[in-house]
């Protein structure tokens, strides 16, 4: 079908989960990669390919966006993240608790080597990603990329404590949780440096931990069942 329409051109969704159990922080594009998951072999395989096509044929380009941890919704609260059964991830979890659906959050572990001893991570707000992707594509018209990875993140970590105390501002509501063991596979810390995405596509993450929590709020606050009608 590519060939067929002549499209040499790809923005693909890759994810920080190629780091692996990165080491050092904040965390570049040329960092060492490896996985602890089977989601993560996917994404590291499909990286794989786009270089091995691009290095067969130089005509293509592949921009890479590795993101960081996603969360937020469209700010008119008609577009957000409804995961089908419990939430895996903390913000969609963190926002059930807020709204009633679930009692209590679970935080995995309050002894990793982090300012309060729960996990670190890089969140960025969708609307954010998606203009990344925007100027992905924006580059690409302009002139040749061949292969290359952006991480997308905001540069900043917060702990799942953070995130639980920014929600609990933003939506006026108690976040209730209790500690439980780690959760396996998961790091202690993993956020992006994120100056080679300024640098090769003019973006940079504009939102911040309160608009993340504001519009995730207004989304379930607004649809409490997620998109269903009952
Ligand atoms: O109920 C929960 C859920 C998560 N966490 C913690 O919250 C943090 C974030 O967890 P989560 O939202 O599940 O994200 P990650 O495990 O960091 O994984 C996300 O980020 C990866 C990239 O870094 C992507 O590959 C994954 O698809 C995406 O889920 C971690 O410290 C978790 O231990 C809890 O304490 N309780």
């Amino acid at each position: 079908m590519l060939q067929r329409y002549d499209c040499k051109n790809i923005v693909f969704s890759s994810s920080a989960t190629v780091y692996g159990l990165a080491k050092t922080m904040p965390v570049k594009e040329d960092a060492p990669l490896g996985t602890t998951n089977p989601y993560g072999n996917t994404k590291l395989f499909i990286e794989e390919i786009l270089k091995d096509v691009y290095k067969s044929d130089s005509s293509w380009n592949a921009v890479v966006l590795r993101y960081f941890n996603p969360v937020g919704a469209h700010p008119s609260g008609l577009i957000g993240e409804d995961p089908s059964g419990i939430p895996n991830n903390l913000m969609p979890y963190i926002a059930q608790v807020a709204v009633g659906r679930l009692p209590e959050l679970s935080v995995f572990g309050n002894d990793y080597e982090t300012h309060d001893g729960t996990g670190v991570r890089d969140y960025i707000h969708v609307v954010d990603l998606a203009k990344g992707h925007v100027a992905a594509l924006h580059k690409m018209e302009k002139s040749p990329t061949g292969w290359v990875a952006v991480n997308l993140g905001t540069g900043k970590g917060y702990s799942v404590l953070d995130m639980v105390n920014a929600f609990h501002k933003a939506s006026g509501k108690p976040v209730p949780y209790k500690i439980v063991p780690r959760r396996e596979g998961d790091v202690a810390v993993l956020y992006a440096d994120p100056s080679f995405a300024q640098e090769f596509l003019g973006w940079k993450a504009e939102l911040g931990i309160d608009e993340m929590c504001r519009d995730t709020w207004k989304w379930q606050s607004s649809n409490p069942q997620g998109y269903r009608t009952k």
